[in-house]
């Protein structure tokens, strides 16, 4: 960072402008620099340690510190990102301009490991196309997992790298460097998409030119949102019959209410799918060579769609003006806009999360793939403009953009954990700074300094060592020990960023190795798929001595036990699935309650008064203490505090745990000398359990949105088979020669579902099924489940 740049940031934080004159005279800059010691202190030094030493050298110390201070305070935009950014190095803001970091999500079997196949091949990354579930048995590289391969699903997310050479303007070749993550579509694995998005900068949201927006989509539709991750869209299988872009875009608009609008139209459809004509050049473009490798660009437009280019390119440009001031000036003044004014309002208004634009063909038959990575380049941000905070705990969790810099003190986000056969594999994001082989980066969770012994590019299964990594990029490095979502800095900033959201597991089974002798390998297993997984949980029942493996539906915890016993040998026996029921309470009751013990030497006393009530929402617990007048000690509520957790874990009807319940402690009394903190615990859980029971409480169970898919003539078998499951369907679609039904049902009703499926639609059938949220149970139900586990543990007590 030069001097001038740094002094063009003072001047702009005192003056209150957000653009300076690139050249402005070096003494003007220079009389309103401050002392480097007050900008150390101020909001804005923690950013810049690296520039400041470097200033340390240069500068001409002046005394407008708390100028600069009192103006960054009123006016934190002029000490914005882009205000940085504008400031970097010419050569830096190139290298940024030229990377991007994308992610592949959409439903299930949509072809987003196929089409990331055909990308990996036309950037050269791999010498030929392998079909997911092929005839050749090679697999697609992203499916790297034998698992993966067998049942043609993607179960991990797989990074990859590429780079894509593209002309510019003047049709000179520009190459941009792609890292790009392509994800699973089942539900099970969503984790996997979330971590996914949370570290990228940009989308393809992949759609099925058939189905549309289907149940998964609505789903990474919402994931994208969560992290404000801009995308494009890309309609694949144009091959199919009933292929129709243009109802996936309606429905785009509508269903997941973000505007859309082609920037291609076909050239034929299905089997006579040959092109497709860009709206925004109005070129046709053909894939030429034996796996479409070439392209072929005219400007003759067929005739046959030359009306329906005309009607789309007014639609986009219409839609487009809806949501860019530019065009829409252009829109009201009947001027047409250039391809370049249309290109960059498309830019800016899909990085501003305001529009996706709609790319479409067959990744399967090799058709209009390169568009769509074209469009990557011209539409999805590099990482300088990508909005990155973090939060700064030296200074009161004071937010903190970072800024992709290589220079700047090194910050980056510890995504994904796996075991590799060379040990365990960090992902890390990079979002500042430079990571460097050999050097030492700390933890922000627990401040331990590790170092970094290997940095690797992750292609699929395979790796490229290097020696650093800058800041913007995506990498993999070996032997450091942490979390998913672990913040790792230089050790001299205090960030720390915001982890990704991880959904509860609703299902559980009971599991235990077949042979004793497997033990320890099977605690190792366990281990490691908990390190990896956050949605994957294991907890030991000590009254049932059972081991429980917990997840996010009956597939996720399949695919783990099978794991085990192809990756550790570890064969397994497993109970039947388990729902993930809650508890709650019904209505408020006071409690008054003393727990006193008097046996020979010290004893115990402990007394809690207040009341405990449903929170209304069936959410979180809330635990608050109004105590005035000390009756009760700090020490000693915190003690209550640690004793209301540990019931909400176990509740008392059938031992699931609690949700949407709340107790307040307002008095209570203490024992000068057999009060203790054990004690309060114990009162507060007996109080918790007593008041609980009198309240009328009721067992929650999972509700799970559920949307069936099948062959028009199967309608009726299925909806008869979900009447029997006590689903209520809320809406059915009817599409060309397939149906979809939209249900609600329990969890425990959809137990075995997939094989009934399968039976009633001769294997042609799918479904999906999400966790929408906790209901209370029937009451027949409820009664059933209490019985048992009254049962169960009178059985225990006998023993
Ligand atoms: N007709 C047709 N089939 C396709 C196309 N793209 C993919 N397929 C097929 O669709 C199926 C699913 O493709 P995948 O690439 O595994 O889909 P996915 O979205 O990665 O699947 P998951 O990761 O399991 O959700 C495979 O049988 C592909 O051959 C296409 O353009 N046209």
């Amino acid at each position: 960072m030069r001097s001038a740049s740094i002094a063009r940031l003072q001047y702009r934080a005192v003056s209150g402008l957000t653009r300076t004159p690139r050249f402005q005279p070096q003494s003007l800059l220079r009389s309103l620099c401050v002392s480097t010691a007050a900008l150390r202190s101020s909001a804005v030094a923690p950013v810049y340690p690296s520039m400041l030493r470097q200033w340390d050298q240069r500068r001409n110390a002046s005394s407008t510190a708390s100028e600069v201070l009192e103006a960054a305070k009123a006016n934190p935009e002029a000490l914005s990102q882009a205000a940085i950014i504008d400031n970097l190095d010419p050569l830096e803001a190139a290298r940024l301009d030229k990377v991007r970091n994308i992610g592949i999500a959409a439903h299930i079997d949509s072809g987003k490991t196929t089409c990331t196949e055909r990308v990996l091949f036309y950037t050269g990354r791999i010498k030929a196309i392998h079909e997911v579930r092929g005839r050749d048995s090679v697999g697609a590289k992203m499916d790297s997992m034998d698992l993966e391969r067998e049942k043609g699903i993607t179960i991990q997310s797989a990074a990859t790298f590429c780079d894509w050479v593209k002309k510019d303007k003047e049709g000179k070749e520009q190459k941009y460097h792609v890292n790009l993550i392509d994800t699973p579509g089942h539900i099970d694995f969503t984790i996997e998409v979330e971590r996914a998005l949370r570290v990228l900068d940009g989308a393809v949201m992949i759609l099925c030119a058939v189905s549309g927006v289907q149940s998964q989509t609505i789903t990474v539709d919402r994931q994208m949102r969560r992290y404000n991750v801009p995308r494009i869209s890309f309609v694949n299988k144009m091959d199919r019959m009933g292929a129709n872009p243009f109802k996936a875009i309606d429905q785009i608009n509508y269903k997941l209410k973000i505007p859309a609008a082609a920037v291609q139209v076909p050239i034929g459809a299905e089997d006579e799918f040959e092109g497709v004509v860009d709206l925004i050049r109005m070129k046709t473009i053909y894939n030429v060579g034996e796996s479409g490798e070439d392209i072929m660009e005219t400007d003759e437009i067929p005739e046959k769609v030359k009306a329906i280019a005309e009607e789309r390119r007014a639609k986009l440009i219409e839609t487009v003006a809806d949501v860019d001031d530019e065009i829409a000036e252009l829109f009201l003044d009947e001027k047409e806009p250039t391809a370049d004014q249309l290109k960059a309002a498309i830019r800016r208004a899909t990085i501003g999360l305001k529009f996706t634009p709609v790319f479409m063909g067959s990744a399967l038959a090799n058709k209009s793939v390169q568009p769509m990575l074209d469009g990557v380049v011209d539409y999805l941000p590099n990482p300088s403009e990508v909005e990155n905070l973090a939060l700064d705990r030296k200074r009161n969790e004071a937010s903190v953009k970072l800024v992709p810099y290589n220079d700047l003190p090194f910050v980056g986000l510890a995504f994904k954990l796996e075991e590799s056969n060379f040990g365990q594999l960090t992902y890390i994001r990079v979002y500042q700074g430079t990571l460097r082989k050999g050097s030492n980066v700390f933890n922000a969770r627990n401040d331990k300094k590790v170092k970094i012994p290997r940095i690797v590019r992750m292609h699929s299964n395979e790796m490229e060592e290097v020696t650093e990594i800058g800041a913007g990029e995506i990498c993999a490095v070996f032997g450091v020990d942490c979390a998913s979502g672990d913040t790792f800095t230089d050790g001299q900033l205090g960030y720390s960023m915001s982890s990704m959201f991880v959904p509860e597991p609703v299902v559980s089974l009971s599991i235990k190795p077949k042979q004793s002798k497997d033990g320890a390998n099977f605690s190792k297993a366990m281990a490691r798929f908990q390190r990896e997984d956050p949605t994957f949980r294991v907890t030991y029942d000590h009254e049932s001595e059972q081991t429980l493996i917990s997840g996010m539906g009956e597939l996720h915890l399949d695919i783990y036990v099978e794991r085990m016993r192809r990756e550790y040998r570890v064969d397994c026996e497993t109970g039947p699935p388990q729902v993930a029921y809650r508890e709650t309470m019904g209505h408020r009751v006071d409690f008054d309650h003393l727990f006193k013990k008097q046996s020979g030497g010290p004893g115990d006393f402990a007394r809690v008064m207040g009341w405990m009530e449903p929170t209304g929402a069936l959410e979180d617990n809330k635990f608050e203490q109004q105590v005035v007048g000390g009756s009760i000690s700090e020490k000693f509520l915190f003690a209550c505090e640690k004793g209301f957790n540990a019931s909400c874990e176990k509740g008392p009807l059938i031992g699931h745990k609690i949700l949407g319940t709340s107790m307040v402690i307002n008095d209570g009394a203490t024992h000068v000398t057999d009060s203790s903190e054990m004690a309060f615990k114990q009162a507060t859980q007996q109080a918790f359990r007593k008041a609980f029971m009198e309240s009328n409480p009721a067992v929650l169970e999972p509700l799970m949105k559920t949307v069936v898919t099948a062959p028009s003539e199967f309608q009726g078998d299925v909806i008869g088979l979900l009447n029997k499951r006590g689903a209520t369907i809320n809406d059915t679609e009817t599409g060309v020669d397939e149906f979809t039904i939209y249900s609600d049902c329990s969890l425990h009703g959809m137990f075995g579902f997939s094989s009934n499926l399968r039976a009633a639609t001769q294997g042609k059938g799918e479904y999906s099924m999400e966790f929408s949220h906790y209901e209370r149970a029937p009451p027949h139900m409820q009664k059933e489940l209490i019985a048992k586990y009254l049962k169960a543990q009178a059985d225990r007590h006998k023993k």
